[in-house]
């Protein structure tokens, strides 16, 4: 065969190759993770500011071969059915997967991608930011000052408990536990105790303690959530949790909404059953304005912004789209940070 023969057969085989189409389920990607995706694939971006509607999700997955998704996307087997048999992998900007229906997934082949690691000390930052606004009250002091309640430097005015002394209890000591963990020892806690499945070895940096769940609520000053959401995660902090906490507790938690009856928190605030809380997750998500957390002068609430720092979500949108992109090009092994399904 002459060579320009071959030459416009490979061109004509390229040109024949389909590109694969893959749906990015919001508007608002940090730029690399759609530059990255476009120069492969064919994209169908969902176009408006909010979560995408199931019914909307439900019509634009039809015959994509990758989806892009969000942790505020349920990905789960009546959406899979309808997606089709040529799907290939579902790549989350997220550290969390409680959104994505597993064995629905593993029995269909799809690869699944997924963001850890990246988004630990971001996340931390967060927490620790979390437990400083509640403990001592800045949003509240900031709202009282502003409506110029601030009449005179004052001896006992907005104070709150502090961390120097106090023990701490972290539900869940995975990466980002650890991390909080560690930076919360420096602040002279006296104690850190932890509930985890197994023990770790990285609590011996902070001389942390592994305890009962009971244990925890009963000793500790600050109780500080991490822990993955899990069919055993779920409502664990309850009316009866609540009780058995200090009346000075501080409850934090940055993991997901689903780990706390919130009505129950809801009148522990009232009822000062506990001190105060501080979340940056909660149900649903966006809260309703209407909300009766959001009227409690001891509830410090963030819109879930656990990872969001510039550099933190820039490499998740990176990582996603290569997850997604060693799929798409037939090697799966060379997937950034593949989702391994038990
Ligand atoms: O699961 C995650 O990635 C976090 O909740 C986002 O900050």
């Amino acid at each position: 065969m002459e060579s320009n023969q071959i030459l416009s057969r490979t061109v004509s085989d390229l040109q024949n190759t389909k590109r694969p189409k893959v749906l990015v389920t919001f508007p608002h990607i940090p730029e690399i993770g759609i530059e990255l995706l476009k120069n492969k694939c064919d994209l169908i971006i969902w176009d408006k500011p909010v979560a995408i509607p199931r019914e909307e999700l439900m019509k634009k997955i039809v015959g994509v071969d990758g989806v892009y998704c969000l942790l505020t996307d349920k990905i789960d087997n009546e959406i899979l059915e309808v997606a089709g048999p040529q799907l290939k992998v579902v790549g989350t900007m997220s550290v969390g997967y409680n959104h994505l229906d597993l064995k629905a997934l593993k029995a269909r082949n799809i690869h699944v991608g997924y963001t850890p690691g990246i988004l630990t000390n971001a996340t931390a930052e967060l927490t620790i930011a979390l437990v400083l606004a509640t403990s001592r009250r800045l949003f509240e002091a900031n709202a009282a000052m502003l409506r110029g309640e601030w009449t005179a430097w004052s001896p006992t005015w907005m104070c709150g408990p502090g961390l120097k002394g106090s023990t701490v209890g972290i539900v869940g000591l995975g990466r980002i536990g650890i991390k909080v963990a560690e930076c919360l020892a420096s602040f002279d806690v006296k104690k850190i105790i932890y509930t985890s499945r197994t023990e770790k070895k990285e609590a011996a940096a902070f001389c942390g303690q592994k305890v009962t769940f009971n244990e925890l609520l009963h000793q500790s000053d600050f109780i500080v959530v991490t822990t993955a959401l899990t069919p055993e995660t779920t409502n664990l902090f309850n009316e009866e949790a609540f009780a058995k906490m200090k009346k000075t507790s501080v409850f934090i938690n940055t993991s997901r909404g689903e780990v706390v009856d919130q009505d129950a928190l809801i009148q522990a605030l009232k009822n000062k059953t506990i001190w105060a809380a501080g979340l940056d997750v909660m149900v649903p998500e966006p809260i309703p304005l209407d909300s009766e957390l959001l009227k409690l002068s001891n509830c410090v609430i963030l819109p879930h912004l656990g990872s969001a720092n510039i550099e933190t979500r820039t490499k998740m949108a990176k990582m996603t789209a290569e997850n997604i992109l060693a799929v798409l090009r037939g090697a799966p092994e060379e997937m950034p940070s593949p989702l391994n399904i038990e």
